[in-house]
Formats: structure tokens, C-alpha cells, sequence
């Protein structure tokens, strides 16, 4: 009989266009060799140019999911992405409140085409419901300054960020740094930047820009391969940085879908492998 992977959840909205939410969360948990498993928080009609439609589910469907999972088959590590309402921030927050397994909460707010993927009441459910049960945090540049009135124009100013977000809780800050795009007023350029923390270690992981628009899911790939990793037994360092490598891959193989933001290629690791065979 095969050894059982180690099971790894997401907590998260569906993205019907393949590229974002659960579908790039199990995408992702497959490539990097662990047992995804999913509780659905939203569906939304969402494909390369766009949200065009979003319903969160009632909060009894996303308990009895998140129920079903854990009761029976157990996880070693949890990733939460797009929550959509403050009630289900809260549920979500309660029911995680409860495990002793790693959580890495992308606290998704926007989707990269500026849609809604949480209300505005909901912010306040994330500081500090949600973020204090955070092994890892993992906000882009857009959620710091919603989160802490932050607006980071520099790698200097990353710092303060993660400062700020800590004081909710969460025991490692991950600051995205890829919406610091060398824009007039900001840093950035040929690096992509992101900033771990803990308030004691710091660790800048730097890697090269690839010049591809699509990049859709980069942030839902990211934390679920974060959790990916924790749930193999690294430390949140080690998670990080194979993660940091594997999204990095996946932007560099990102393809054109659709007339818009095309995803990144969560099988990049597969291609390259069955071309060089
Ligand atoms: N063009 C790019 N080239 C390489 N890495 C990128 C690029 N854009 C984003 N990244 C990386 O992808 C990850 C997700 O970052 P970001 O795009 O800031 O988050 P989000 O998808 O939540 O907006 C980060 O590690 C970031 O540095
Ligand atoms: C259902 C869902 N969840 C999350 C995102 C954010 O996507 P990204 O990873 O590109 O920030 C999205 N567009 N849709």
C-alpha cells in the first residue's frame, strides 16, 4: 500500500476560469506532491478579463465542509484565500481558532483586474479574527495599505509594513512585493521582492521579474505552496523560500487564455521536465 501524502486544506473562492482560488490552491498542492482538499467559500464567474459574478456560500456549508475534512481525514497544513463576507471571516477564523495545524492566511481583498473579492465591513473581521490565528500572513502590496494604511513606494517602507501587520497576530509576515513594479513613485524594476518576517529574523527573498502579463493566481499559488511545504515539515523559511521558487517558475510559464491576464502555469515544473526527456 502507498504511504498517504501529507493532506494539506484551502479555504477558499472558486475561479471558474481555472487560474486563481481553489482551483490554482489544488493545482498547486498536487504539483508539489501533498493531498488537496478544498472548502468552498464563493463561486464566481471569473475568466481572463475579469470577475463577472460572485456568491459566498452559507456559513453552515462552509462548516460542514470544513467539518467533513477535518473530523475524518485531518490536515497538516490550511491556506485561506478569497472569504468574500465578515460573517465568513469570522467562521472561518473560529474554525481554525481549533487546529494545531500551520495556516497561511492570503488575505485576498482584489482581484488582479480591481474586483471585489471582500467587503469593505469585512476588513476589520481580518485584523483581528483572522490574522491573530496566522502561522504566516501573506498580504500583497494593495492588502497591506488596506489593512494598515501602509502605501509602500519602496523596499524600506516594506519594513514598516510588516511591522504593522504583526501587531494583529499573525506569527510570520510575508509582504508581496510584486505590485512593486518600478511605477513613477515606486521601487522595483527587475526584482521581485518580498519581505519575510517574524519581528526578529528577517529574510528578503529576491527573484528575477519575468516581463509576462499573466500572472493570475500568483498570490493564491504562493500561499498554497507555502502551506504546501509546511505540511511536508519545513520551517516557515524553508516553506517560503521553495515556494518563492515554485511561483517564480509558474509566472516565468505563465500562457495567454482568453483575451486578458492569462494564469500562471502551475505544471511548469511537469513541462520542462517531459521536454527535457
Ligand atoms: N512579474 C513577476 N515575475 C516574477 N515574480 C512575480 C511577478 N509578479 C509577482 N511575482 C511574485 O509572485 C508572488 C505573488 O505576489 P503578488 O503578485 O504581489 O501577489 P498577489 O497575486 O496577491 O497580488 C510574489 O512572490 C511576487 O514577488
Ligand atoms: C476566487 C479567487 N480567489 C483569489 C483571487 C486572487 O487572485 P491572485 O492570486 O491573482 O491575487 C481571485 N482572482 N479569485
Amino acid at each position: 500500500m502507498t504511504e498517504a501524502p501529507p493532506r494539506v486544506l484551502t479555504v477558499a473562492g472558486s475561479d471558474s476560469g481555472g487560474g486563481a482560488g481553489i482551483q490554482a490552491d489544488l493545482k498547486t498542492m498536487l504539483a508539489l506532491g501533498v493531498h488537496g482538499m478544498s472548502v468552498i467559500t464563493a463561486v464566481t464567474a471569473q475568466n481572463s478579463l475579469g470577475v463577472q459574478g460572485a456568491w459566498e456560500l452559507p456559513v453552515e456549508a462552509v462548516r460542514a465542509q470544513y467539518r467533513s475534512v477535518v473530523d475524518d481525514i485531518g490536515v497538516q497544513a490550511v491556506k485561506t484565500g478569497m472569504l468574500a463576507t465578515a460573517e465568513l471571516v469570522e467562521t472561518v477564523a473560529e474554525l481554525l481558532s481549533g487546529t494545531n495545524a500551520p495556516v497561511v492566511v492570503d488575505p485576498v481583498s482584489v482581484s488582479k483586474h480591481g474586483d471585489a473579492l471582500l467587503a469593505a465591513s469585512a476588513l476589520d473581521a481580518v485584523r483581528t479574527a483572522l490574522l491573530p490565528v496566522a502561522t504566516v500572513a501573506t498580504p500583497n502590496l494593495d492588502e497591506v495599505a488596506q489593512l494598515t494604511g501602509i502605501r509602500v513606494r519602496s523596499e524600506d517602507r516594506m519594513r514598516d509594513a510588516a511591522g504593522a501587520v504583526l501587531e494583529y497576530g499573525p506569527k510570520w509576515v510575508l509582504i508581496k512585493g510584486g505590485h512593486l513594479t518600478g511605477d513613477p513613485g515606486r521601487e522595483g524594476g527587475d526584482q521581485a521582492v518580498d519581505l519575510l518576517t517574524d519581528g526578529i529574523e528577517e529574510h528578503w527573498l529576491r527573484a528575477p521579474r519575468h516581463d509576462n502579463r499573466h500572472t493570475h493566481g500568483t498570490g493564491c499559488t504562493l500561499a498554497s505552496a507555502i502551506a504546501a511545504q509546511l505540511a511536508k515539515g519545513q520551517s516557515v523559511p524553508q516553506a517560503v523560500t521553495a515556494a518563492k521558487d515554485y511561483v517564480t517558475g509558474a509566472v516565468a510559464a505563465g500562457f495567454a487564455l482568453g483575451g486578458g491576464i492569462g494564469p500562471v502555469d502551475h505544471g511548469w515544473a511537469f513541462r520542462k521536465a517531459r521536454t527535457a526527456g
